[in-house]
């Protein structure tokens, strides 16, 4: 579903932050992603969505990122955007809820930009425990519950992958669990890919596989208690 083929990413002082990582992110897998703070994590996240581009150069591969078995290096920024767009969700604090929407007209968004039907807005609520309150607003909302419309957008146009940025960063124990419980439920029924990435060892635990980023690469690992 994703490939990631000698990806390396070098910020403009030069510093290698990934070194030529490869990867294979099947369908219907829920990955998460750990390793220590600054290895270079959500940079990675960051390039699997196009928002920010690879090293180029004679040296380096030149499609080191495939969705789908698209290169996402030969897209342009139109076409990178609608592949986001239609196969992505994103569940990032940088994606985060709009104030000035109900919780409906959040939720109901990417079926909008997409030209989908939004029946599945209110349903999508409805799953994310939030049935009910779909003309409220997010200050409205705990932050339990505000995570929850990010992760009913996130998954409302049934994308092929999905990107989660610490997901449960800042919830409770049992809140993050429900949430991770809906977001597996979710991405099984649909076939979806996801990508957590988190520090938190109970989160890495509702995974079917948890990588470490590492500075010398990205390996499986099995966690201990
Ligand atoms: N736009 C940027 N310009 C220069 N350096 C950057 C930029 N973005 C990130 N970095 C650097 O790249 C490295 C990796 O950052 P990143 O945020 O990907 O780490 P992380 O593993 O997600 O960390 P954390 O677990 O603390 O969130 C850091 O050293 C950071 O300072």
């Amino acid at each position: 579903m994703l490939q990631l083929r000698h990806l390396s990413k070098s910020y403009t002082n030069g510093r290698p932050v990934l070194a030529d990582l490869s990867w294979h992110f099947k369908a219907g897998e829920f990955v998460a992603i750990m390793g220590d703070s600054g290895v270079g994590k959500s940079t990675l996240l960051n390039l699997i969505a196009g928002l920010d581009t690879p090293d180029a150069g004679p040296q380096a591969e030149a499609a080191p990122i495939l969705v789908d078995g698209i290169a996402m290096s030969g897209l342009d920024d139109a076409a990178a955007t609608r592949l986001r767009r239609e196969r992505m969700g994103f569940i990032f604090q940088a994606f985060h809820v709009l104030p000035h929407l109900t919780l409906l007209q959040n939720v109901a968004l990417p079926l909008l930009l997409n030209g989908l039907p939004q029946q599945r807005a209110s349903a999508m609520l409805a799953a994310v425990g939030l049935g009910g309150r779909d003309n409220d607003f997010p200050h409205q909302l705990s932050g339990g519950e505000m995570q929850r419309v990010a992760i009913a957008r996130a998954l409302v146009h049934q994308p092929a992958l999905v990107l989660a940025d610490e997901p449960t960063g800042n919830l409770d124990p049992d809140t993050a669990h429900s949430i991770l419980t809906l977001l597996r439920a979710e991405i099984k029924s649909t076939g979806a890919c996801a990508i957590m990435v988190t520090h938190s060892q109970a989160a890495a635990e509702m995974a079917d596989k948890v990588l470490i980023l590492t500075k010398s690469g990205i390996q499986e690992t099995t966690l201990v208690n």
